[in-house]
């Protein structure tokens, strides 16, 4: 059995679609806030391998709730890897560019030093140092700029907005791979199978949409996408101030995913997917 932390999330939502009979923990099942109680959740259920798909994700509100979300994102996965490595089975976590400063153009490689820039980045971070010292078999898959049908994402920010206004402005020096949840979630189960058999692959794993592009020009492809006509003006992001600061550069590289045999989606296609269907839903 699979057990899977996180429900309602869009990765999770997604992990539900893939793969139904795998056993999901919602934050009524297992709190997060509680490293201890996930721990033990897992010696309960006892499963052949572990996805942690639940995260506190609010990147501007972390920097007022730093406690909370390093408990989340920092001592619940390592609490989880200790008690899956005491058991003998595998832990596939997701973590984000946001360990990185942002700095140059050149997309990060897994064992690029990291430096968060800020509160949500640094308890991920520290969440994935647990992992590593837990001594288990594990996989640490960063990705960015999750988008899904489900929950709160960009796509979904800017089809509401998209649809009340006329223009909009939006920031054009981020750079980065947008991401479609249900990506992760295929490369979560894929990547879960390869470790029962081949624990030497445990490691640190990039994955993000392609191709690279900024905030301004994935707001530009859904709203052409989608058929809303309202304007992306270009703006840098100094003219958009936020509590957390955002890396500039989230460029990732991603090649080593090649030993699972998997390679950067196209986010286009799972635009044009996540599109199909908030329609169906509509
Ligand atoms: N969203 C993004 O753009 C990015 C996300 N990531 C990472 O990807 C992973 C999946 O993110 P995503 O699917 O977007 O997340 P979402 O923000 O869509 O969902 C987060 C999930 O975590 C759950 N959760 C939050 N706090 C707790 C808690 N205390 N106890 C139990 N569950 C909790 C939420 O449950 P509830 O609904 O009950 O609040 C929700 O199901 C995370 O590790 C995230 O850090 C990485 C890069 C980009
Ligand atoms: C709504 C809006 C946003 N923006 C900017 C703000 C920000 O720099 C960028 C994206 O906005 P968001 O609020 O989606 O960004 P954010 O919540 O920071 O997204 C991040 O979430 C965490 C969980 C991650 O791990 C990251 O990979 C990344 O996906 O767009 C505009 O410029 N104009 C707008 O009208
Ligand atoms: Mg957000």
């Amino acid at each position: 059995m699979i057990l899977v932390f996180g429900q309602s999330g869009q990765v999770a939502t997604e992990l539900q679609r893939l793969q139904p009979d795998a056993l999901f923990l919602g934050r009524a099942q297992a709190d997060l806030s509680d490293p201890d109680a996930c721990a033990a959740a897992i010696r309960a259920h006892a499963p052949r391998v572990v996805i942690n798909a639940a995260a506190y994700t609010a990147v501007d509100r972390a920097e007022e709730e730093d406690a909370l979300a390093t408990t989340i994102n920092g001592d619940a996965p390592a609490a989880m890897a200790r008690a899956c490595a005491a058991l003998g089975i595998p832990l596939v976590h997701i973590s984000t560019d946001y360990v990185f400063d942002g700095s140059g153009e050149v997309p990060f490689a897994p064992d690029h030093p990291t430096e968060p820039l800020g509160a949500y980045g640094r308890s991920k971070l520290k969440g994935e140092q647990g992992v590593r010292a837990a001594g288990g078999t594990y996989a640490i898959l960063r990705t960015s700029w999750v988008f899904s049908a489900h929950g709160n994402n960009f796509v979904k920010t800017m089809l509401r907005l998209g649809a009340e206004r006329d223009s909009l402005t939006v920031v054009a020096d981020q750079i980065g791979g947008p991401t479609p949840a249900r990506a992760i979630g295929q490369a979560c189960l894929t990547i879960a199978q390869h470790l029962q058999t081949a624990p030497e692959a445990s490691g640190t794993y990039h994955l993000s949409g392609a191709p690279d592009t900024s905030w301004a020009g994935f707001a530009r492809a859904i709203m052409a996408e989608a058929g809303l006509h309202c304007e992306i003006a270009d703006i840098p992001t100094l003219a958009y101030p936020t509590p957390a600061r955002r890396p500039l550069n989230s460029r990732m590289d991603c090649s080593s995913l090649s030993v699972f045999g998997l390679d950067r989606p196209s986010w286009r296609e799972g635009l044009e997917d996540v599109l199909r269907d908030l329609k169906g839903n509509s």
